[in-house]
């Protein structure tokens, strides 16, 4: 049987500069249908593979560290927002036995690269102070190529100039923008869950960066899962709650988990992701345009920051919540 492949619109992030209609039109539909795109990212290439490059390097390093080291940087003990620190394999609901995850993850917080007033001593193992350089880059770059796509899509959306999407994402206000480092666990072949479960993203925009299969996204077209391979220069962006509320349920947000191949082990698998999640004071609501309907909720409107903690102890649960919150896309208002 072939890999059932997701057909992603390939959006190219130097016409969106350029204010090309036909590309934000394109943007916009792939917004609305998937909530996922392949961004060409040609035009910053020599650039970006050797952030790439180094961006693995630091992966390597960092989860090569001993178990007990790791662990000094638990992201759960280092702050409540869960923006710094390690992860370890198995803490959160997962498709593997006893509904564990197969996967550890570091975050290294915005505010704590570029930073910020307040967050220039965010703890963290000696390693990243080594990169910084390099992370200050990669958070610069991807940040401004987010700024692109939330000017394009506010413009197709016709939101006002006073509203624009980007003006509730600044790179330097205080917000819970995460880089994640990935690294998935081999499991034997006849382990055939998703070592990372279904689920949406909590912020934004997502801009993911991996060179191995095992994403997955659940299609409206299909309603079944079907797998995004990755391409060279290229991210793979995703929307995720935030945009989702942001525009009233107009925009979707992506649903996807990664396993296995079929008849495949899962390997050891590493990807990074930047996250652009809203400032901590944006009002989580949409602008009623001539296509983003009124708000129909009758529940308070929440901060981002209020939004990101109630999320949170969704991912955190021991077990799967009910159908209605496990994926808590912003969708149903
Ligand atoms: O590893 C991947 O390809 C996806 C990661 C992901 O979905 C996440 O970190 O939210
Ligand atoms: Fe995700």
């Amino acid at each position: 049987m072939m890999l059932p492949l997701a057909k992603l619109q390939i959006i190219d992030l130097a016409l969106l500069q350029d204010g090309d209609n036909g590309e934000i039109r394109r943007l916009l539909e792939a917004s609305r249908e998937n909530g996922i795109f392949y961004l060409n990212l040609q035009c910053i290439e020599g650039k970006m593979s050797t952030i790439i490059d180094t961006l693995y390097e630091l992966t390597r390093g960092l989860y090569d560290m001993p178990y007990e080291e790791k662990m000094m940087y638990d992201v759960d003990k280092l702050g409540e927002m869960k923006c710094n620190g390690y992860k370890p394999v198995g803490r959160n609901f997962g498709g593997l036995s006893a509904q564990r995850d197969g996967f550890e993850t570091y975050a290294i917080p915005k505010s704590g690269i570029l930073g910020l007033e307040g967050h220039q001593d965010f703890s963290r193992p000696f390693i990243i102070d080594k990169y910084m350089g390099t992370l200050k880059d990669f958070t610069q770059t991807v940040h401004s190529i987010a700024d692109t796509v939330n000017d394009s899509l506010s413009s197709a959306l016709q939101i006002p100039q006073s509203a624009n999407l980007k003006l509730f994402h600044r790179l330097n206000a205080p917000s819970s923008d995460i880089l994640r480092l990935l690294k998935y666990q081999a499991q034997p072949i006849e382990q055939r869950g998703a070592p990372h479960a279904a689920h949406t993203d909590l912020g934004t925009l997502t801009f993911l960066f991996t060179e191995q299969p095992g994403l997955q996204i659940c299609t409206t077209s299909t309603n079944d899962w079907e797998w995004v391979l990755p391409m060279k220069n290229h991210a793979i962006v995703n929307l995720g709650d935030s945009m989702s509320l942001l525009t009233n349920g107009y925009l979707r947000s992506c649903i996807h988990k990664v396993g296995p191949l079929p008849n495949t082990a899962m390997p050891t698998r590493y990807s990074f992701a930047y996250m652009v999640r809203p400032e901590d004071q944006t009002p989580m609501t949409g602008q009623e345009t001539s296509l983003i309907p009124p708000r129909v909720s009758n529940e308070p409107i929440l901060t981002g920051a209020q939004w990101l903690r109630k999320k949170f102890k969704v991912l955190r649960s021991e077990l799967r919540p009910t159908d209605q919150d496990w994926v808590m896309t912003g969708q149903q208002l």
